[in-house]
């Protein structure tokens, strides 16, 4: 399709996500001009913890660009903080028909971005714990600010993270340090993750950031892409096959895992901690 013509689509897309955006409004998304690139920022206060409502919303946005023939996109946040990562009061006391609507949209979310056929870059301009590490590792290339942490650390807070969140991190940074990191809950500080691969770039600010995604998305523009997201699917397929084969078993593990009584106090200290480090 012609540039012309597909900014055309894009330019629909957009005004059909502003509408979106302006009833829903926990993702924005933006279509460049020029490019065709959409900005997609989460913003959901104050931290864009990974509630029912904002997945859904970036299941829904994946979806639209994907039928608009995106020509890439870029992740990232409104807030200091990139994503918090799960919400925590999903997982504490829950509903059992929401708990279930919850992962599946999660897993949805993953499918969605890990094998999207555009190309996809995660802006990290704050923290990025648990899944906020994860909605990063399914991009293709991840660009973060300083003074900023990345990583599973689901064993801090005494869970477990799932096969498809350890083979995102694997596939990016290897065996050896995946297993140091997921058994240590480790997060990253922006200089140890350039270090150990689980990003790609420093920037010092959002827009500095947003120039390299383009320019990261810019660099696909001779590459057929349809060769480009069939090797993309080449190299991802395996991990997404695996994912897709036993997502029943993981949706209820996932469920059998959050009722356990040991793992509710703990979701609970945790949920503490972090109100009292509020009110310090
Ligand atoms: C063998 C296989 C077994 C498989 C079993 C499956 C089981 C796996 C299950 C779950 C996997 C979960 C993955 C996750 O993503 S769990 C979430 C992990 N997230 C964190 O640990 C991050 C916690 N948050 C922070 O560290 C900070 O908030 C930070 C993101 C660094 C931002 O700091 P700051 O700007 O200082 O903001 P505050 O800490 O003051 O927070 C502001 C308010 O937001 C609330 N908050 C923060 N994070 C969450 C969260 N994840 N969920 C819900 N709420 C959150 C915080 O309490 C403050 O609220 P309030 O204003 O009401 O006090």
């Amino acid at each position: 399709m012609a540039l012309s013509q597909h900014l055309s689509k894009s330019r629909q897309f957009l005004a059909i996500a502003r509408n979106y955006s302006a009833a829903a409004s926990l993702v924005n998304v933006e279509v460049n001009d020029k490019s065709g690139v959409a900005v997609v920022t989460l913003q959901r206060p104050p931290v864009n913890s990974l509630n029912l409502e904002l997945l859904t919303e970036i299941k829904q946005t994946l979806t639209g660009l994907e039928k608009n023939k995106s020509r890439g996109a870029i992740i990232t946040s409104a807030f200091k903080t990139f994503s918090a990562g799960l919400d925590i009061l999903e997982m504490y006391k829950p509903n059992p028909d929401r708990a279930k609507e919850f992962w599946t949209t999660l897993q949805d979310v993953w499918i969605s971005l890990y094998s999207a056929q555009f190309p996809t870059v995660a802006l990290i301009n704050g923290p990025a714990p648990a899944g906020g590490c994860l909605l990063s590792l399914c991009c293709e290339y991840r660009i973060m600010v300083p003074k900023a942490v990345i990583g599973l650390n689901e064993t801090q807070l005494g869970i477990v993270a799932p096969s498809w969140f350890a083979a995102s991190m694997e596939n990016v940074i290897g065996k050896r340090q995946t297993e140091l990191a997921l058994t240590t809950g480790k997060l990253f500080t922006t200089d140890e993750a350039l270090k150990v691969g689980l990003i790609d770039e420093v920037v010092q600010t959002k827009e500095e950031g947003l120039e390299k995604a383009q320019g990261f998305i810019g660099s696909f523009a001779r590459i057929s892409p349809f060769a480009r997201s069939l090797s993309k699917q080449t190299v991802r397929g395996g991990t997404i096959r695996s994912m897709v084969k036993g997502r029943e078993a993981d949706l209820q593990l996932f469920l059998a895992t959050i009722q356990q009584d040991q793992v509710q106090k703990g979701l609970g200290l945790y949920i503490e901690a972090l109100k009292k480090k509020q009110a310090a």
